[in-house]
């Protein structure tokens, strides 16, 4: 395995302040610690509640964390993603850092081939080309072709959670967060989101997800990061 390191966490917390209950304060992330490397794929364990999906959301940057560092390898120089700008989170996030949730954000009107295609548009590539890999991805995830030209808004759950994974997969990242985002998936599909995070990761890219599915998780993962709930302070 690839042993360049991507991203790390560094005495890592996160609290919530609970606006009604009298500015209680809730810990969920306390002291973490983490490395992840070129080619792994690292998936986060633990009871509901544990904390998984906040540590992916401090990750991306939607939530600002209450101590500790974020960095990541970015265009070759280490950032620290809990302290950098808004500018530059946008910018690692178009090139560097992916996120695939549970669920699609419907853009109205819009067909599924250019919302898929949309991010590698955005990383500079011609029109022809991103619809041409967006067509690709859309037929290896069972997206049948006469859906392409229409809006996802009314497509099945698992229809939409395949073309979300497309739109997040298209443009090859070096950091994949990964929100359960096969939860709706049956077993053929969830097969090739498998292979496609294997090809992701041979080509170099490190894989951090949550995956309920035992048979998922023990089919993609490098390695386990085990999480517990903590008490409420
Ligand atoms: N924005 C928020 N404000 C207040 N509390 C929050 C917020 N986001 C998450 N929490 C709380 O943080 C705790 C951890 O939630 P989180 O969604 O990270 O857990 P999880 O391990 O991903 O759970 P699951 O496996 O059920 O998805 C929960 O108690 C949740 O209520």
């Amino acid at each position: 395995m690839n042993t360049t390191l991507i991203l790390e966490l560094r005495d890592l917390s996160k609290s919530f302040e609970l606006h009604h209950q009298h500015g209680a304060r809730l810990n969920v992330l306390r002291g973490l610690n983490l490395r992840l490397h070129a080619g792994e794929c690292v998936v986060l364990s633990g009871a509901s509640g544990a904390g998984k999906s906040t540590l992916l959301r401090v990750i991306y940057a939607n939530y600002r964390p209450s101590y500790g560092t974020v960095h990541l390898r970015h265009d070759g120089r280490w950032i620290d993603l809990a302290k950098a700008s808004p500018h530059e989170v946008l910018e690692v996030r178009r090139r560097t850092l992916g996120y695939v949730s549970q669920f699609l954000r419907v853009i109205p009107r819009v067909p599924t081939l250019d919302i898929v295609a949309e991010p590698l548009l955005q990383a500079g590539a011609d029109v022809h080309d991103a619809r041409q890999r967006a067509g690709g991805l859309l037929h290896r995830l069972n997206v049948p072709e006469r859906l392409w030209q229409l809006p996802p808004g009314t497509f099945s759950g698992g229809e939409q959670q395949r073309v979300n994974i497309a739109r997040g997969l298209i443009v090859p990242r070096p950091i994949l967060l990964l929100d359960e985002p096969t939860a709706s998936l049956d077993i053929g599909n969830r097969e090739v989101v498998a292979q496609l995070l294997a090809e992701a990761r041979a080509a170099g890219s490190a894989v951090l997800g949550i995956f309920h599915d035992e048979d998922m998780r023990d089919r993609v993962a490098t390695r386990l990061f085990p999480m517990q709930a903590l008490e409420a302070a």
